[in-house]
């Protein structure tokens, strides 16, 4: 509400200026200089009908048209603009760009910058990391997820500082440069995450230009006219072509399983890196396809295993090509095993729906509750979708919660050999509470070799 609104609503200005004792010159004066400054509230206040909510609401707008019309405050060199109309300043690192659109989001990992950054499933968004100090361990040539930085920009609160880790090769704004991707620091990421919280997902444009001059009128226009994710398939932007992957990872929990290793064909939705090393490590010989790859593609190769990796976009957008081909592979009843994107799309597959969630998990910290044993594992996640279990029929069964907002974090069939998970239990970055869940896909596939299937 602006300060019309709250005159009206409060009777005129006579009746305001009488109601409050401040005089009709004093409301003229709010009426012109479109704010009511903070030693008239308490009297507002006692006015039926006028809350603090009105207040805060003035507040915010008038500083929203301050930040508008201010020119670039000295020392910004980069803006974040929201939707909303909120403009940040702070100050530009990485490559220049004039502007850089998408779903703005948070991520509350406190490790795994890098890892996070390349993980292709934050295609289309912007990054902002919670905790501030982004960048002090540099950058290697060992955490990328994939060899391109999907994500379109990195949003931090502290001044980007000189490396401090042996495992550093580049800096993380060279690095950043690199990739021809853009950041911005000096901003409020508390103030940002608080907004993203509580008005839910949110267009973001990053401009950070190469002649420093910043027009947000315009700037502000276009990120308004950003459609948003819903309906946006991105897995067929960020697919790889078919390969063979052999690498296990690094740190394996268990010795890598050298004997009896099963064959499984990897449908490349935007895969991380280490989930196709966590399957080589529990005993996989993987071959990864891409993500449009038909049903006769998939079982050409007579995988004793399918598995779907996480990727970015809208779920149901995705579906459209890669359901008929996930159920061509449950039809021949292959065991699946999906992860986040691959997770919503298997759901599809066996005739549920996904919805886009109010507020996002991202992070490395994500309580989830196993049902079928009642353990709790801490886990990493990244996704904005999520399934709706009122849509999925009597033969799949929930089989994970999250105990944040109890949203569906895990499905299996109770007729094939088919389950998935929405969180990422490779960990990269987060804990390796998870990693059971490769273990289970490999023993569902002995247990078919060993009974001849
Ligand atoms: N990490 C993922 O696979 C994300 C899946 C999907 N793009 C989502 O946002 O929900």
């Amino acid at each position: 509400m602006d300060i019309d609104g709250i005159i009206e609503k409060a009777g005129g200005a006579e009746e305001i200026a009488a109601l409050t004792g401040v005089g009709l010159e004093a409301v003229r004066k709010w009426r012109q200089s479109k704010a009511i400054p903070t030693k008239h509230w308490p009297a507002l206040l006692h006015v039926p009908g006028i809350t603090v909510q009105d207040l805060t609401d003035i507040e915010t707008l008038q500083e929203r048209e301050t930040n508008m019309s201010t020119p670039c405050p000295s020392g910004a060199t980069a803006a974040l603009i929201l939707a909303d109309g909120t403009v940040l300043w702070g100050r530009g690192f990485g490559a220049h760009t004039e502007a850089a659109i998408g779903e703005l989001c948070f991520s509350t990992g406190m490790t795994g910058y890098q890892e996070t950054l390349t993980d292709p499933s934050f295609a289309g968004q912007i990054v902002t990391f919670t905790f501030p100090h982004i960048g002090n361990v540099g950058t290697n040539a060992d955490d990328n997820e994939a060899p391109q930085m999907a994500a379109l920009g990195a949003v931090v609160k502290e001044d980007i500082t000189t490396p401090a880790n042996w495992r550093s090769h580049e800096a993380f704004n060279t690095w950043l440069e690199r990739h021809n991707r853009t950041g911005i620091c000096g901003v409020d990421t508390r103030a940002i995450t608080r907004s993203l919280r509580d008005k839910g997902p949110q267009t973001g444009l990053l401009t950070y230009p190469k002649n420093g001059q910043i027009d947000i009128e315009p700037l502000l226009n276009r990120c308004r006219q950003w459609p948003g994710l819903e309906g946006m398939d991105l897995a067929k932007e960020v697919t790889r072509p078919k390969r063979t992957w052999t690498e296990g990872i690094w740190q394996n929990p268990r010795p890598e399983r050298t004997e009896n290793r099963r064959r499984v064909v990897a449908l490349d939705y935007g895969a991380k890196d280490n989930i196709l090393r966590c399957l080589v490590s529990a005993g996989c010989d993987v071959e990864v396809l891409p993500a449009t790859s038909t049903g006769e593609e998939i079982l050409a190769l007579k995988p004793e295993g399918v598995f779907l990796s996480n990727g970015p976009g809208d779920p149901a957008a995705t579906a459209v090509y890669a359901v008929p081909a996930i159920q061509k592979v449950l039809d021949a009843n292959v065991p699946v095993f999906g992860i986040c994107l691959g997770h919503q799309l298997l759901a599809q597959a066996l005739g549920g729906k996904t919805y886009k969630l109010e507020k996002g998990h991202r992070g490395a910290n994500q309580p989830v509750k196993d049902l079928t044993t009642g353990r709790v594992e801490i886990t990493s996640q990244n996704h904005g979708f999520a399934v709706d279990e009122k849509s999925l029929p009597s033969d799949v069964k929930v089989t994970h919660i999250s105990l944040f907002d109890g949203s569906n974090e895990g499905i299996a069939s109770t007729t094939k050999e088919a389950f998935s998970v929405q969180y990422h239990p490779e960990a990269s970055p987060g804990p390796s509470d998870s990693f059971y869940l490769f273990e289970r896909f490999v023993a569902i596939m002995d247990r078919r070799a060993n009974a001849g299937a």
